[in-house]
C-alpha cells in the first residue's frame, strides 16, 4: 500500500450499503488493493462495503466518472447505490449543475435525475443477458433461467444478467430463510462464473413488489445492492413473474425499479445520504 500521508473522504451510503468516497478529479491514482481493503476494515479502518472515487470523464457528455471496488480491494464495473451517492457528492460539490446530468461508469454512461428529498434516479443501462457477456460459462444461449449443480451440491436454479457487473438471481418462497452464505457462496465459486458473481435471493409478493437480499461479489450479504435489485427484476420480468414496476425490498431500504422494454435501461430510484467527511492518516 504506498503511503499518501493524508487522505480526503466522505463518508456516505445508499440504503444502508455504504461507501468511502475519494475525489481524484487531479489525477491521483486508483486505491490499490491494499489501501481498499485498510479503508474498508471496519475494526482498523473507516468501514465500508465498497470504495468510490470519483474520476475525470470519460465521454463527452458526462460530468464525472466513477471507480468501484469492493471491500476485499477486487474492482468492480457498477454500484447502482453507489452512481446515486456519486450523483449527491457531485451536486453538492457544484459540480453537476440542474436535475438531470450524466455520469460515466466503468463500462457506461448514465442519466442521474436528481428528485428532492435526497433520492436520485439513475438509468443503470439495458441488462445483458448473453452468456458470454455476463460472463456465465457453460452456456452459448441466453435463458430464462439455468438448472445447475456445482459439484455434487444441490441443483440450483437461477438467472442470469449483466447490469455491467455479473448477477445470479434465485427466486425463493422466503427471504429471511435463504441460504445466502452457501449458496451465495458456491455460486461465486463455481466454474459456472469465472469472474464470480454477486447473488440475489428474491421473494415475489406480487407483480409490484419484491423482497431482495443479495450476497455481493468481494463482500458478502450487504443492507442493499442497487445492480441487484435492477438484476432482480430484469430477470424476475423475463420470467414473467413481476411487471416492469417494482418496489425492491431489502434490509437496508427500498429501491424502485422500472424497466419499461426489452431495449430500454432499466431505471433506479432511492436514497444516497452523506454520513461523516473524514482525513485517512495513511
Ligand atoms: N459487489 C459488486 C459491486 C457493488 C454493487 C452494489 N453495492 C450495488 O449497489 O450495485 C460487484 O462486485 O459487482
Amino acid at each position: 500500500m504506498p503511503m499518501r500521508g493524508t487522505l480526503r473522504f466522505s463518508k456516505m451510503h445508499g440504503a444502508g450499503n455504504d461507501f468511502v468516497v475519494l475525489d481524484l478529479r487531479d489525477g491521483a491514482p486508483a486505491p490499490d488493493a491494499g489501501l481498499c481493503r485498510a479503508l474498508a476494515d471496519r475494526h482498523r479502518g473507516v468501514g465500508c462495503d465498497q470504495i468510490l472515487t470519483i474520476e475525470p470523464p470519460r465521454s463527452a457528455s458526462a460530468v464525472a466518472a466513477y471507480g468501484i471496488w469492493n471491500a476485499d480491494g477486487s474492482p468492480s464495473q457498477q454500484c447502482g447505490n453507489g452512481a446515486r451517492c456519486v450523483a449527491a457528492w457531485l451536486v453538492r460539490d457544484g459540480a453537476a449543475h440542474g436535475d438531470r446530468f450524466v455520469l460515466d461508469s466503468p463500462t457506461r454512461t448514465h442519466l442521474a435525475e436528481v428528485l428532492g428529498d435526497g433520492r436520485y434516479r439513475v438509468a443503470m443501462g439495458v441488462p445483458e443477458f448473453m452468456p458470454a457477456r455476463i460472463p456465465l460459462a457453460g452456456h452459448d444461449a441466453a435463458q430464462d433461467a439455468y438448472d445447475v449443480a456445482s459439484d455434487g451440491e444441490a441443483r440450483v436454479r437461477f438467472g442470469a444478467v449483466s447490469m455491467g457487473n455479473p448477477h445470479a438471481v434465485i427466486e425463493v418462497p422466503a427471504v429471511d430463510d435463504a441460504p445466502l452464505q452457501h449458496i451465495g457462496g458456491t455460486l461465486q465459486q463455481s466454474r459456472w462464473f469465472p469472474e464470480s458473481v454477486n447473488v440475489g435471493f428474491a421473494q415475489v409478493l406480487s407483480p409490484d413488489r419484491i423482497r431482495l437480499r443479495v450476497f455481493e461479489r468481494g463482500v458478502g450479504e450487504t443492507l442493499a445492492c442497487g445492480s441487484g435489485a435492477c438484476a432482480a427484476v430484469a430477470v424476475l420480468a423475463r420470467q414473467g413473474r413481476v411487471g416492469r414496476e417494482v418496489a425492491v425490498s431489502l434490509p437496508g431500504g427500498e429501491l424502485h425499479i422500472a424497466w419499461p422494454g426489452d431495449d430500454a435501461p432499466v431505471t433506479m430510484a432511492g436514497p444516497a445520504a452523506f454520513v461523516f467527511e473524514g482525513e485517512w492518516i495513511a
